[in-house]
């Protein structure tokens, strides 16, 4: 099992999701590899079983459309041959943007393992939370 870690951050809150994910696929045993969006390019998806890709809500209740979309958009085809984990920071909405956008892909015919949205940083509880859902879905 290979995994990678794709994401967008603005103040670092995603980010720290980003490395709290990296800590518990490696104590689980994946490969990882984790990269920003800007640093990362179409070859990185090759050889990975799990990809998972982390924006914070913007906009009303959106995903990030500076780097995460077009990430997503420009890999869709290659995408849908993964498990699909979506990831991200929000500040006052519950994380329903996350929700949203995991409807819209489902009708890219992507598979979704998991969404994990988290309030601002990753902290203690939020990376048990994230430990339990990466142990479901391995
Ligand atoms: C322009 C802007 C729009 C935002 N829109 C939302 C929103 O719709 N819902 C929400 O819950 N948080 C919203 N937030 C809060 C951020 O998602 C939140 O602070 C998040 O932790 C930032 O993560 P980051 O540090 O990885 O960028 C918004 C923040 C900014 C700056």
């Amino acid at each position: 099992m290979k995994a990678g870690i794709f994401y967008f951050t603005t103040s670092g809150n995603t980010e720290s999701i980003a490395d709290g994910l990296e800590e518990v696929l490696q104590e689980e045993g994946v490969e990882v590899i984790k990269k920003a969006f800007d640093e990362a390019d179409a070859s990185d998806l090759d050889e990975l079983d799990l990809v998972a890709l982390g924006t914070p809500a913007q906009g009303s209740e959106e995903v990030d459309e500076s780097e995460f979309k077009p990430f997503y958009d420009e890999n869709i085809d290659v995408l849908r041959d993964k498990k699909l984990f979506l990831f991200g920071s929000y500040g006052w909405g519950g994380g329903e943007f996350l929700d949203i956008f995991a409807d819209e892909v489902k009708g890219d015919d992507m598979n979704v393992v998991a969404v994990f949205a988290y309030n601002e940083a990753l902290d203690d509880d939020g990376k048990e939370q994230l430990s339990q859902t990466v142990k479901d879905i391995l």
